[in-house]
This record gives C-alpha cells, structure tokens and sequence, in this order.
C-alpha cells in the first residue's frame, strides 16, 4: 500500500545509481576498505544478481542501498533521488527488503509480522491493514490459517514466504533479496524461485538479489554483477559474465560447478 505522499518512481532512468561508492569501517587500530569506487546500476524491470566472494561486500552493498551504512565517499541514488533525501520520505516503504534470516518477530503472528510496517505508519484503520496485510499473505502462496500462527510454527520456506508478504506490503517498486534461497531443501528453494519470478512479473518489480546458488541465479537474473577487488568488474548476461577472465568467475562458474552453469545456461536460453 504505496504512501501517496511519497515521490513516485521516476519514469525513465535506473531506478539504482551508484557511483565512485567507497564503504570503509572504522576499527579501533584500523580501517578497513569494503568498497573502493564501486559503480553500479539497475533498470526498470531487471532482476540484478550480485555474486562475489565470502566477505567481497555483497550484504555491505545491500545494507548502502537502504541507507543503512553510509558511503565514505561516492553517491547512492535510489529511485531517481540521493538516498539521503529518500530516507527523509521513508526510504523503507518504497523499498522491499528480504533479510538473509526472514527476521520475522518471533513474539508476533504470521499477520502482525506481515502488517508491522502498515502499522508503523500509524495513518490507516486497523481493519485495512489487516486486510492488506491478508492480500500478501495470499499472493505469497499463505494459506488464510496460516495468519494467527507463530513464527516457529512455520517451515523455513514458509517464514521466507511470510517475510517477503512483509517486504512487499507497502508494494514497493524495488525488491532487494539476500541469500532468497539459502537454507531451503530443493523442492521449497524450487517453489520460492517460482513465486519470485511471477511476483516480478506481475508486479513489475525491479529486484537486487545476491545469491551463491546457481540454480536460483540463473533461473531468475537477467544481469549479473560481479564483487571482486572491491568493485563491481563486470555486468552483463550470464554469458558475458562467464567470459570475462578473472580468477573468482573461474572458480565460481568454470571449476566445479561449472558444469551446472553450463547445463543452466542451456536450460534458460532467454538468460543468455
Ligand atoms: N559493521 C561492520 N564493521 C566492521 N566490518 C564489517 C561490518 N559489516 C561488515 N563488515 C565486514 O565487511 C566485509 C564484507 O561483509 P559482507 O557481509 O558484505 O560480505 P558478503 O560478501 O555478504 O559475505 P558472505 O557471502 O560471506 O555473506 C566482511 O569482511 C565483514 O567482516
């Protein structure tokens, strides 16, 4: 349930800008540099996937798309506008955000989890939050029932399902999803992909997803980029990220899984 007082989306240009973005943290005998003048951008429609190394900066770049860690130097524009100036609008309620853990509250119901940002926005009747809230609980594949169950009576891939109803109830234009699919048995991550995908389609979603999976990968990016060396090195079609010679894009698509990749690549053709 979109804000109408907030901006609305622009009508053309990426709806992610980054440009020149530095991320460092400050230890206490140190700094560390995450990110060293790292670009990127996502259009309208796309479904982004980022893939890199573990600790490359892939849930450090999420965390700078939302405003959640600032850059030390450079520029993040989400949705046509400087982060800075989106945050002061509520940057969370036109953006969907998918935490790697669900992060549901565990003390809540499926459907108060659901409808706590609508909450939030202390401005709308109780009854149409929780008929809202009910609305994504269905387009995520929640069956009514499920509304007044707890957190840990769900299923892994029903807490996904319930956190994304979340993400989505303010119906945001841009989704961004860590690790959707980790930690699901095949048959669930199978069934999440597919919901993913028709929720993009049907909602004309933009999506940022990082992800190790290959299967959830090619099964729903339409670009790929890749973390290494602090920076984005390369973007484009699976196929053009496999071409390009680096030692992580060998290792992560053309050693032993490569063989996955390749068959993938066969099986999703339009990914190509
Ligand atoms: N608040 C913080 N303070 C200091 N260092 C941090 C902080 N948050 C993240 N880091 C460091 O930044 C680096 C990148 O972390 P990030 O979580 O983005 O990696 P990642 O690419 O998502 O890794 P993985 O695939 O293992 O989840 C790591 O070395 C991490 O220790």
């Amino acid at each position: 349930m979109a804000d109408p007082t907030l901006p609305l989306v622009p009508a053309d240009g990426p709806l992610v800008e980054i440009r020149k973005l530095w991320s460092v943290f400050d230890l206490p005998d140190r700094k560390v540099v995450i990110h060293k003048d790292l670009d990127l951008s996502v259009n309208r429609g796309e479904v982004l996937s980022i893939v890199g190394g573990s600790g490359s900066g892939k849930t450090v770049l999420l965390r700078q798309m939302l405003g959640l860690e600032r850059p030390a130097s450079g520029e993040v524009r989400m949705l046509g506008q400087p982060l800075q100036s989106l945050s002061q609008h509520g940057a969370s309620s036109r953006i969907g955000m998918l935490f790697q853990h669900g992060a549901l509250f565990s003390a809540f119901t499926v459907l108060e989890n659901v409808a706590f940002p609508l909450r939030e926005l202390k401005t709308l009747p109780s009854r149409l939050i929780e008929e809202a809230a009910m609305v994504k609980l269905q387009m995520v594949g929640l069956k009514p029932e499920d509304a007044e169950k707890m957190p840990s009576e769900l299923s892994g891939g029903m807490i996904k399902r319930a956190a994304l109803a979340r993400a989505l109830v303010m119906d945001p234009p841009l989704l961004l999803l860590d690790e959707p699919t980790a930690g699901l048995d095949p048959d669930s991550s199978d069934g999440f992909v597919r919901l993913l995908r028709s929720l993009h389609r049907e909602l004309a979603l933009t999506v940022v997803m990082v992800t190790h999976d290959l299967d959830t990968l090619f099964e729903l990016s339409t670009r790929i980029a890749v973390l290494a060396d602090k920076r984005v090195i390369v973007v484009g079609k699976p196929r053009e990220v496999i071409a390009f010679r680096h030692p992580f894009i060998e290792e992560f698509f053309l050693g032993e899984r490569g063989q996955r990749a390749m068959e993938l690549l066969r099986e999703y053709p339009f990914a190509i």
